[in-house]
Formats: structure tokens, sequence, C-alpha cells
């Protein structure tokens, strides 16, 4: 094909037959003065335009390491362990990363107490009104006001809960259960007073709805956020008689607790009021809330699953006298059991060197309740893999943000969503079916599968069986959906036993590695 170029217009070609020549040559007019700021001018321009290409270089190459970069996330509904999965990668390949941050844990752990307490007293309080019964017990009558007076062993009036002077000299095993619960909302006050400013700290004072019954929504970051609050801030706050200064102190109490701010202050000017604050009440407490959770009334509660507790609160209720000692500082331990809701996507960078070759993981923890869901989706089109993580032991539990939504249910619709999703249809795909450890003590607590998942018929009501059925399910919805036959790796978890985890998340991390390998054709 032939062409023919443009002729250049006469009138703006310079002699040299270079249209522009005529326009960048200097005029022949010019001085030695402006020459030289001429050509400074251009030195200048000249430095710009090359840092600029420089800075484009440097991003293209940027952006070529990191489309080799694996990018692995973490899905599945609120609760299903994984942030603990994600505290468990950050054990196996930054340790001293959780280490550093073991201080601001405590306001997480401390409102882990607090408001499983709240919910103690008013369960408590509310099965006084019960009218049905919501387990195994069908046949029993409603366990009311009526048999908690029974189990204090004492009659008592039913309308007053104001002490008698005999009463005021009675221990409170001998009060009436009544009374007794009037007594433990007096003295555990100051604890019930912090649950709010906790969440308040913890949540940046953000009230999200769909935040749980026992948790509060976090953005990632929260933990310098925590610790970076100085004293001085914080004691505005305290000064005004508002929410940190908590009730029942008399004025040597009062005096003393200057003497110990004065000294704290001296000691840790970065310290959190409202931590320590939190940490002397639950030291000055630690019995009553003891004889709260031993409470027979609370056994029996729980015993009848008219109380049913998450399984953190019941850790660190069982932890309670080493949690809440003197000068107590967050065990890995604990950390992997604390629970707060993540809120939007929190992405964490690993460089780990796989089978001797270095790669940067990044990992992206989302929030799995209804509402944070949508934050996922700008996510999908780049992710090397997924591990999507069902808690088999939520069997009888619902969704808060629904509650006639059985919280399995919704695992095995998300899946289904994940599996059939276009965009994430070359990731390679892992299942946890996790909190196996729940799910085993439940089943030998003799919670029966069938009473909430009425598919699941007379088969045994054994740990084996139960697990079997859950993983056959999600085995089913994966290969309904699999139209490009994508293998499915599956593994029976506990996220909280770090032991097992590391071994796992090994396992997982080089399955991940491979397929990565074969789709960049690396190799
Ligand atoms: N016992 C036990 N507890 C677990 C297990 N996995 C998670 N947990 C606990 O369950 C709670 C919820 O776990 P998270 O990791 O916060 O759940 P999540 O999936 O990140 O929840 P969202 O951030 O709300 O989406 C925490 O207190 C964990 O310690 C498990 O396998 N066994
Ligand atoms: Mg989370």
């Amino acid at each position: 094909m032939m062409t023919a170029s443009r002729p250049p217009s006469v009138n703006s070609m310079g002699a040299d037959g270079d249209p522009f020549s005529a326009l960048l040559r200097p005029p022949a007019s010019e001085t030695d003065h402006e020459r030289i700021s001429r050509l400074q001018r251009e030195a200048d321009a000249k430095r710009i335009s090359d840092s600029i290409d420089e800075e484009i270089k440097a991003d293209r190459e940027r952006l070529r390491k990191s489309r080799q970069d694996i990018r692995l996330l973490l899905l599945g509904q609120a609760e299903s362990g994984k942030s603990t999965l994600q505290k468990q990668f950050q054990l196996l390949y930054n340790p001293s990363g959780l280490d550093d941050e073991r201080m601001s844990w405590r306001t997480v752990v401390y409102f882990n107490i607090a408001r499983p307490i709240t919910r103690i007293l008013e369960a408590l309080e509310a099965f006084g009104d019960a009218e049905e019964d919501d387990d195994d017990l069908a046949s029993d009558r409603p366990f009311g006001i009526a048999d908690m007076r029974a189990l204090s062993g004492m009659p008592v009036p039913s309308t007053s809960t104001d002490f008698t002077a005999e009463e005021k000299s009675l221990s409170p095993s001998q009060l009436s259960l009544e009374k007794q619960i009037s007594s433990f909302r007096t003295r555990l006050a100051p604890l019930l007073a912090a649950e709010s400013s906790l969440a308040d700290r913890l949540s940046g004072g953000i009230d999200v709805s769909g935040s749980g019954r026992g948790s509060v929504f976090v953005r990632s970051g929260w933990q310098s956020k925590t610790r970076s609050f100085t004293f001085g801030r914080a004691r505005e706050r305290t000064s005004s008689g508002g929410r940190f200064s908590f009730a029942a102190r008399n004025s040597t109490d009062d005096r003393k607790g200057n003497e110990v701010e004065l000294q704290a202050r001296k000691d840790d000017t970065s310290e959190d009021a409202l931590v320590r604050e939190v940490a002397s009440i639950l030291a000055s407490c630690q019995r009553d809330i003891k004889e709260l959770w031993e409470h027979p009334a609370v056994r029996k509660l729980r015993d009848r699953r008219r109380l049913k507790l998450e399984e953190w609160a019941e850790y660190f209720l069982n932890n309670i006298e080493r949690v809440s000692a003197p000068g107590y500082l967050p065990t890995i331990e604990d950390i992997l059991h604390a629970r707060i809701q993540t809120m939007g996507v929190a992405e964490h960078v690993f460089d780990m060197s796989v089978h001797g070759r270095n790669t940067r993981w990044h990992l992206f923890d989302v929030g799995g309740a209804r509402g944070q869901r949508h934050t996922w989706i700008p996510y999908f089109d780049d992710a090397t893999a997924i591990i999507f993580l069902a808690p088999v032991s939520a069997f009888d539990q619902y969704l808060d943000e629904d509650p006639r939504t059985n919280r399995i249910d919704d695992s095995l619709q998300l899946f289904k969503q994940i599996c059939s999703n276009a965009l994430l249809k070359r990731a390679h795909l892992v299942l946890f079916l996790n909190k196996t450890d729940v799910l085993r003590a439940k089943i030998n607590n003799g919670v029966k599968v069938n009473k909430y998942i009425t598919s699941y018929g007379d088969r045994a009501n054994e740990y084996d069986t139960v697990v079997a059925y859950f993983k056959a399910h999600f085995t089913q919805v994966h290969r309904r959906t699999n139209e490009n036959n994508r293998v499915l790796f599956t593994h029976l978890t506990s996220a909280v036993n770090t032991k097992a985890m590391q071994s796992i998340i090994t396992d997982v991390r080089d399955s991940i590695f491979r397929g990565y390998l074969k789709s960049a054709a690396l190799v």
C-alpha cells in the first residue's frame, strides 16, 4: 500500500526543514542574561521530566513485581475464624509483630469479659419472664425466677430489691437469688459501666449496625489507635466525672485511686487511662466475677442452653484469675481467643521464601457480616487463592444480622456464591471446616444436631458422623458449581490450635504456591 506524508506547512517550516525549530530557536535579539536564564529554565524542565520518567519506570517495575505477588483472600461469615487464621499466619511468618501488639489486646480482652458479664446478668433476670423452653427440655416447665429462688434456698419478698438490715449482714450466698442478682449488679457496676467505653475505644466511637452480641467492629490498625491514646487525652474525659469515672468508690478509694493514677502517670505516660482503670476494676471485682460465673443458677442456665455464651467468653471467664491479675499482659493464646469484628478489608503482607523462591503474600482478611460482604468484590479479580472458612460448630446458631437464618445454612449459601463467582473462577480454592473443637464439645455435651438441622434425621449424633455430613454438603455445593474442574482442598481445623494450624498452613501454602507457579507458567 502506498503511503503519502502530508507536506509541512510552508509558513511554519524553519530553514532546516523542521517546522518546530523556528518556534524553539531563541530570538536573535537574546541578551546574555536572557540566555543564561533560558538555559537554567531548560535544565530545570529536563530535571523534572527525567524524574517523572524515573517514577513511571519505578511504578511499572512495582506493578510488574506486584503482579507476581500472591493474593490470598480469607472469606466466610462473621465469627468463622478468618482473623484468627490471619493471626496464625502472622505467628508463623512474622511472630514479632503479634508479640509487639500484646499490650493493645488488653482492651479487647477486657471488652470480651465485660460484655458477657452484662449478658449473664440479663439472662438471669430475663428468664424470670420466660414462657417457653428452647432446648431438649421442652417438657420442662419454664426455668423462671421461682427456680432461681429455689436454687438460693430462701423465701424472698417478690417485689422489693432493697436490702433489709438483716439481709445486709448475710453473706451473698445466703441471700435470695433475686437479691443476689441485685448484689452482683451493684458489685459489678463499675465493670458494666466500662463496657460501652471499651467498645467506643475499639470502634473509634462508630456504632455500626450489625455488630453482634459479643463483639464490636474495628478497622485495621486499631492496635496503634488504642496504644496511642495518651494519658493526657484520656484524663480529660475522666476528670469531668464522665463515663470513665466509675461509680462505687468511697473517698479513701478515691485517694488511693488518685495515688495509683499519679504513680501510673509517672510510670508510663503513654498507657491508656481507660485500660488501666478497667484493669484495676477487674482486680478488685475478680472474686465477684468468679462467683457469678460459677453460680449454680448460671450453670443451670448454661446446661439448659438458655444462656449460650460464645467460645471466647467462656475462655476468658474460665481464665478470669489470670486475666484480672495486676500487670496482666495477654498471651498469644489469649490473642488467638480474643474477639473483635473486622470492618471492611484488612491487608496483611508477608514475605516468604517458598522452596527457595522469595514471594510476597498479601492476605486479605475481610469482615464476614452480611453488611460487610460488598467490600470483598474489588479484591476478587486478581485473587490467587481463597480460603473459605465455615464454622461447623455453628449448627445451633443463627445470624446476628438475620436471626431466622441458621449459620450453617448461611455458610453453604455463601460458599455457593463464592464457588460460582466468575471473577474467582481461576482462584485456587481451599475450604476450612473450622471450630471442630467447639463442635466436638457441643456433641459431647449432648447438643442434638437434628434439632437444628432437620435433614440430619436419625444419623448418629457423633462427631465423625456430623463432620462427614457437613463436609459432604460443602463438597456437593462445590461439585455442582464446578464448571472448570477446579480442585477443592478441604481441611478440618481448629483455628486456635497453633500446633495443628502451623502444619495445615504450610500444606496450604505449598499447594497454593504450586498452583500459582503452574498458572503463571513459571515451571
Ligand atoms: N475454640 C475455637 N475458637 C475459634 C476458632 N476459630 C475462631 N475462634 C474464635 O471465634 C471468634 C471469632 O473469630 P474471628 O477470627 O474473629 O472471626 P472472623 O471470621 O474474623 O469474624 P469477622 O471479622 O466478624 O468476619 C474468636 O474469638 C476466635 O478466637 C476455633 O477453631 N476454635
Ligand atoms: Mg475478622
